[in-house]
């Protein structure tokens, strides 16, 4: 046994996202969102699951609270709904919107919890997919204004933005794979998405600065890893691709103000032209405070020729999985953050999100999530060892709180630390709950 510990200024969270816990969607003047369209045509989602009720946190936000508090949290990382505030995405303000996060921040606030805000968490306004959504250069500056509203509304409230939630899921999961909103299939329109959802970035940045309103901004890419099935080469390279969608593709502009010449070299090869006008990278290339880390999952993995969209396949080897198949694979959360530490420099870090799927029901009033607890021990000590290699991390921030929507997998795959009873609403505390609570507590855990 190994005691992990954290470092005295580590800060502790957890995280949701407005269209997973929300609910309400017709609701205090809140437009649709492109998840409600997509949710509702079936063969999207599981069940033909959608956001509609949730975890209802619309109404429960003060209860969602009371967990938060005795959970011990420093953090809270929740996001906008942008049809909660711009119903149509542009034009009239919804006050109702406003109001509803002014509840939430401000009940956090009186609980001595930080609020984290993502301000683009997927659901996109319905209004501006019918003008194109992020295809649509107009709909970047729709977003600065949306972004500007928020940051002079809750100037002095909150101190830490989030930009984007996961870049490459809003681009190439939702647009070239299609197994979310909006369901495109085609690289060409989800790679000139990932550029103009780069430009939003650097431009909300630039708008952050200028008001001067305080606090931090940064941004929250989803990480995978891959580690090379041998030293060969083809192997490596083919690795590298996979992380390099991830990571490099969205961090080198930010960071490097350029994207990586292998990544683009290879979506020319399959026809992809970036249109990319003057100024855009400089745009892209701002200063950010911190940056996000998501990471969930990587595999074993070797060079295919013409396997999929970059040339590899995954090694099976029989790593215990995780109930949404994921392999528990932490060592590549070490490599991911070593990764970005020698890439990027010391720039402070904050894992946004991590967390395991285990779908353990409650039994005579508890859930033996001990699944969860294996992960984040994992996960956690994988962390610590970044953290005693160097890396600047900050703070750590599960997902999630509570089981909620998680996307097409509807409400069949459960995050949380807290179990929901999707018809009750009921919540109930998971073993995992108590276990981060006291690791909380002690800003150390023994494994
Ligand atoms: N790479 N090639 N894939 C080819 C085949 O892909 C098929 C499916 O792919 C994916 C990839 C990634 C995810 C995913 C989900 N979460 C969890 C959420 N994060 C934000 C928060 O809202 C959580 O709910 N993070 N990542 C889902 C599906």
């Amino acid at each position: 046994m190994a005691i992990i510990q954290f470092p005295k200024d580590m800060k502790w969270g957890t995280a949701t996202a407005s269209y997973q816990i929300e609910g309400a969607t017709n609701e205090g003047g809140r437009g649709v969102s492109i998840w409600d369209t997509f949710s509702k045509t079936p063969g999207n989602v599981v069940n033909g699951d959608n956001g509609d009720v949730a975890c209802d946190s619309y109404h429960r936000y003060e209860e969602d609270v009371e967990l938060m508090k005795d959970l011990g949290i420093d953090v809270y990382r929740f996001s906008v709904a942008w049809p909660r505030i711009f119903p149509n995405g542009t034009g009239e303000v919804n006050q109702e919107g406003l109001d509803y996060y002014h509840r939430l921040v401000d009940k956090l606030l009186e609980n001595g919890i930080e609020p984290m805000c993502t301000l683009y968490h997927w659901d996109l306004p319905q209004a501006l997919q019918d003008k194109g959504g992020w295809a649509n250069r107009e709909t970047i500056d729709a977003f600065v204004d949306y972004a500007e509203l928020m940051f002079k509304e809750f100037s002095g409230k909150i101190n830490k933005w989030l930009t984007l939630n996961e870049p490459w899921c809003i681009s190439f999961l939702s647009n070239y794979i299609g197994v979310h909103a909006p369901g495109n299939q085609d690289l060409q329109l989800a790679t000139q998405i990932s550029h103009h959802l780069l430009v939003t970035h650097g431009k909300t940045v630039q708008k952050f600065r200028e008001l001067g309103v305080g606090g931090e901004i940064g941004f929250a890419p989803n990480t995978t890893w891959l580690e090379p099935y041998s030293n060969r080469q083809e192997d490596i390279d083919a690795c590298n691709r996979e992380i390099g969608w991830y990571i490099e593709w969205f961090m080198d502009p930010v960071f490097k103000g350029s994207y990586p010449d292998f990544m683009v070299e290879w979506f020319k090869k399959k026809g992809v032209e970036l249109d990319i006008q003057d100024g855009d990278m400089e745009t892209i290339n701002q200063p950010v405070d911190f940056l996000g880390i998501n990471y969930y999952t990587g595999h074993i993995a070797r060079y295919k020729e013409n396997e999929g969209l970059l040339d590899w396949e995954m090694v099976e080897m029989n790593y215990d999985r995780t109930d949404i198949g994921w392999p528990i694979f932490p060592e590549g959360f070490y490599n991911v953050l070593m990764r970005v530490k020698d890439s990027y420099g010391d720039i402070p870090i904050y894992i946004t999100e991590n967390g395991s799927c285990y779908n353990d029901e409650p039994e005579n009033g508890s859930v033996k999530d001990s699944g969860r607890i294996n992960y984040l021990q994992q996960h956690l000590t994988a962390l610590s060892r970044a953290i005693a290699s160097g890396v600047n991390v900050k703070g750590y921030i599960t997902w999630s709180l509570m089981d909620n929507f998680e996307w097409a997998e509807g409400y069949t795959m459960r995050f949380g630390i807290v179990h929901v009873n999707y018809r009750t609403l009921e919540r109930t505390k998971k073993d995992s709950f108590y276990w981060y609570k006291q690791t909380i507590a002690n800003n150390w855990f023994e494994n």
